[in-house]
């Protein structure tokens, strides 16, 4: 009996020892499958609060990234346009100082003329060598000019001084068309006077002084402007009277070699006292005789610029015919003076503008031969 509760009491401890060995095992065996678990957990843990935590941050990261990406392409293109614009800017500048260049910074002086006493005068070519001076005065007297040529004999440069001045326009346009524009005054310039210049193109002469001269008095019609044609001396032809009163009526050949201009100015004339008779237009008419001065081009064609071209580069002075024929030459600015003194004044026949003492043409060889030094012609 007492064998038999030792037996159990054996077994009962074994079994014990063994459950308690199996249980530690156990523990351990759990222990670990919970690191792992735990890890694992942590790990997802890590990840999901990483995710979850990090939410707001991470995708945030990624648009900046983006952003950053998007900026640096926007800053490229816009270093690009920069650059563009730098090189247009530097092209703008130098166009701007090569225009600079061109228009005087300072005008000569002008006078400044109230709303009642300042005119807008017309004055039809305007750029050529008498219309130019004629400008520089009526600007200089504060008028508001309007300049129109064609510029078949008018340079620009005669009048580039005036560029860009607030009472001074200019219209390149060819009287033989008509013109629309606004004036109180007109002086009608327009036409070639030198005669290799006017012979180029007889039937242009013809129209630039009738048809030309129609459009200008219509437009004096319409708007009630006084007007001054610029005639010749030309108009008495091959004068059988010297020196030529203005009644002296000319005698000219109607189909003679300078008949283009001749007779065109003698119709200018015509047409003038006509629109004066009809269409009560005020009118002057001025018979300009020779004229010399600055701003005359070298190669005009007319005896003053030949002479002189001639002698400085001794060449020949080329005297036409005999030299008997006699001229008289008249100043630049003492012609502007007689034009303006007519167009003031109330007197509306034809006036002789020009120097009345008379040279022949052999004289004035021997005149401008002397006055060139060392001329060998
Ligand atoms: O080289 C020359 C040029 C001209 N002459 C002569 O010099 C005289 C003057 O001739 P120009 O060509 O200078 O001019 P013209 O006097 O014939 O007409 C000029 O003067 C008046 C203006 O109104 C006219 O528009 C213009 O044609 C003419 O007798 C001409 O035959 C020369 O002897 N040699």
């Amino acid at each position: 009996m007492i064998r038999q509760s030792l037996k159990f009491r054996k077994t009962v401890t074994i079994v014990c020892v063994l459950s308690l060995i199996i249980f530690i095992f156990l523990i351990l065996r759990r222990d670990k499958l919970n690191n792992i678990d735990i890890e694992g957990h942590q790990r997802l843990d890590n990840t999901q609060n990483i995710g979850y935590r990090d939410f707001n941050k991470m995708p945030k990261k990624d648009d900046n990234r983006q952003e950053a990406a998007e900026m640096d392409i926007n800053n490229d293109e816009a270093k690009q346009e920069l650059q563009e614009a730098k090189a247009r800017l530097a092209q703008l500048e130098k166009k701007i100082a090569i225009l600079e260049g061109r228009i005087p910074q300072k005008y000569p002086d002008v006078k400044y003329l109230g709303y009642k006493e300042r005119k807008r005068i017309l004055v039809t070519g305007g750029a050529g060598f008498v219309g130019s001076h004629l400008v520089d005065v009526l600007m200089t007297q504060g008028h508001e000019v309007i300049v129109v040529d064609n510029f078949f004999t008018g340079r620009k440069r005669n009048v580039e001084h005036w560029f860009g001045h607030r009472n001074f326009e200019m219209i390149h346009h060819d009287i033989v068309n008509p013109l629309y524009v606004e004036a109180d005054e007109i002086y009608h310039l327009a036409s070639p006077a030198s005669p290799p210049h006017y012979m180029q193109n007889p039937v242009k002469t013809i129209k630039t002084n009738t048809l030309g001269t129609i459009n200008m008095l219509g437009l004096a019609r319409r708007v009630g402007a006084k007007i001054l044609i610029a005639s010749t001396s030309e108009v008495y032809g091959d004068p059988m009277v010297h020196p030529q009163p203005e009644s002296y009526w000319g005698h000219v050949n109607p189909i003679g070699p300078r008949a283009c201009y001749d007779e065109g100015k003698r119709v200018a004339e015509t047409l003038a006292y006509s629109y004066a008779k009809q269409e009560k237009v005020d009118v002057r008419v001025a018979r300009i005789f020779n004229t010399y001065g600055p701003r005359m081009h070298v190669s005009d064609g007319r005896v003053v610029s030949n002479f002189i071209m001639q002698a400085i580069q001794n060449l020949t002075i080329t005297v036409y015919g005999n030299g008997k024929q006699t001229r008289s030459f008249c100043y630049v600015s003492d012609l502007v003076d007689g034009l303006l003194a007519l167009m003031a004044s109330s007197y509306t026949l034809p006036v002789n503008i020009g120097n009345p003492v008379e040279h022949t043409i052999e004289e004035f060889a021997v005149i401008i031969k002397n006055l060139v030094p060392g001329c060998r012609s």
